[in-house]
């Protein structure tokens, strides 16, 4: 039984045409007949309620951490939202920052803009694929002192990674894969399969539940 927050999350998404079904090219080079697109939460009140649905989850999880990290560029508005939702609604007060894609070399430098980067930091992003994405915080963080608490994304599109098969023939998913490597936890608002169970709950959505099964027959794994 899905979570009533679950629910309220992918109404929200599709209303604000973050969450499109179509066919999409991914930063993967996959084609992928639903897509969630993080930067349609663009008035403030779209952006609040987000960053409310994170911190609300993040608080949930358990996660202990001593700083928030957004990557750029999708990952920025939504550290920030963050932040500010758990300091006006949790009482939890989080130094934050983000990265540069270009390194700036002029005025302060570099490639970090906000908090130092000190202690174990919680990276919020949208969306986990293939985990490229991630591994390049990685890197990011390996060249500082400060450590990665763990992951915490909108959406766990439940694909598989970039690694070999295992054994039994199944591909690690991209989150698996990155737990095991950093060794910290990854987390969710959604995932592909919450997706697939919001749609067999409405009317006329075949079409969309059907292509979602044949992506998942190709990319996808069965666990979160
Ligand atoms: O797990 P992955 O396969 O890496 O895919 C997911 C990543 O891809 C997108 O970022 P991207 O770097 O494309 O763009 P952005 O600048 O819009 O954040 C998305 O925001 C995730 O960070
Ligand atoms: O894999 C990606 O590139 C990707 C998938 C998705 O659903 N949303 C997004 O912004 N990027």
């Amino acid at each position: 039984m899905m979570k009533n927050y679950k629910k309220h999350f992918l109404r929200f998404a599709e209303q604000r045409q973050a969450l499109k079904f179509g066919e999409f090219t991914l930063k993967s080079g996959r084609i992928s007949p639903y897509f969630f697109n993080a930067g349609t939460f663009h008035t403030g009140e779209a952006l609040a309620r987000l960053g409310r649905h994170y911190a609300d989850a993040i608080v949930e999880s358990g996660i202990e951490f001593d700083m928030l990290f957004g990557p750029a560029y999708k990952g920025i508005p939504l550290v920030s939202s963050v932040a500010v939702a758990l300091a006006e609604h949790h009482g939890l007060d989080y130094p934050w920052a983000f990265n540069r894609k270009e390194v700036k070399d002029h005025g302060e430098g570099g490639w970090l803009v906000g908090a130092p980067l000190n202690g174990r930091a919680l990276i919020i992003d949208d969306v986990i694929t293939a985990g490229t994405a991630i591994r390049e915080v990685a890197a990011l963080f390996a060249q500082t002192d400060a450590s990665i608490a763990g992951v915490f994304v909108a959406l766990d599109r439940q694909e598989q990674g970039q690694g070999a098969a295992t054994d039994d023939g199944k591909a690690k998913s991209a989150i698996q894969e990155v737990q095991d490597s950093l060794g910290v936890p990854v987390r969710s608002i959604v995932s592909m399969e919450d997706i697939i169970g919001w749609l067999d709950q409405q009317p006329d959505r075949e079409a969309e539940r059907a292509a979602m099964d044949a992506y998942r027959v190709r990319y996808g794994v069965s666990e979160s």
